[in-house]
């Protein structure tokens, strides 16, 4: 089955439209003030309006305050929440419940401890995304541009619907998708030029990368 692919941290109309032109399922916007990706909602507003119903709209928040999500949700009207922060079960509940949008929880991982905090939220969250912990340092909780041991996901049962994120670029998507269950793949850092410009080539490398990763090699080579 072909995976979802969700491009994060946009933050241009033209990298908006080619994401979407070649494929992208989800876009995801940054609403997380540190972030070199962080994109005040207005504006994500109007570049969610030029994809919507052509891909989801993911506005990625990490352990927010209502105030934050009212003004997400009335100017960005994402049709899914990714949660990147240390959001309890109950807040997730919460958060489903005043906003009738669907979550997406994000699990950072180093080992198989990591994995094992997912049960509590299986039956709440809609959808879970791992990506890796962040390198010591960094102050962002995502888009660091650092992979995990994708191996550590045979952890999970098929009760799991998960996005694999972190570090994921053209020359080990393929990989990521041989070795994994998941249903679907999230990119930022690698297809960008510098921290928080996305670059059209790597983009159309990244969708290439991802097209020949699907086609099965035959015995006959064709
Ligand atoms: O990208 C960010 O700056 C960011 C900030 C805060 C929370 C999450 C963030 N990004 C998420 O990180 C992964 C992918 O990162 P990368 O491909 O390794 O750069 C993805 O889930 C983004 O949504």
């Amino acid at each position: 089955m072909k995976p979802d692919i969700k491009i994060c941290g946009l933050k241009t109309a033209e990298t908006v439209d080619r994401a979407v032109a070649r494929g992208a399922t989800h876009i995801g916007f940054i609403f997380f003030e540190k972030s070199p990706r962080y994109i005040e909602p207005d504006l994500a507003g109007v570049l969610a309006d030029r994809v919507r119903g052509k891909a989801l709209i993911v506005a990625v928040v990490v352990d927010p305050d209502n105030d934050d999500l009212d003004e997400i949700m009335n100017l960005v009207r994402p049709d899914i929440l990714q949660l990147h922060g240390h959001e309890s079960p109950e807040r997730v509940l919460t958060i489903k419940a005043l906003y009738n949008v669907l979550v997406m929880k994000a699990f950072s991982v180093r080992d198989a401890e990591d994995l094992r905090r997912v049960e509590a939220y299986i039956g709440i969250a809609d959808r879970f995304l791992f990506d890796a912990k962040a390198p010591k340092g960094s102050e962002l909780p995502g888009g660091n541009g650092v992979a995990f041991d994708w191996s550590l996901m045979a952890w999970l049962d098929g009760r799991v619907d998960y996005m694999l994120s972190g570090g994921l670029n053209k020359d080990n998507v393929a990989l990521a998708l041989a070795s994994t269950k998941a249903s679907g793949i999230d990119i930022s850092s690698g297809v960008e030029s510098a921290p928080g410009v996305k670059d059209l080539t790597m983009i159309d490398e990244f969708f290439d990368a991802v097209a020949s990763a699907r086609m099965p090699a035959t015995a006959s080579g064709s």
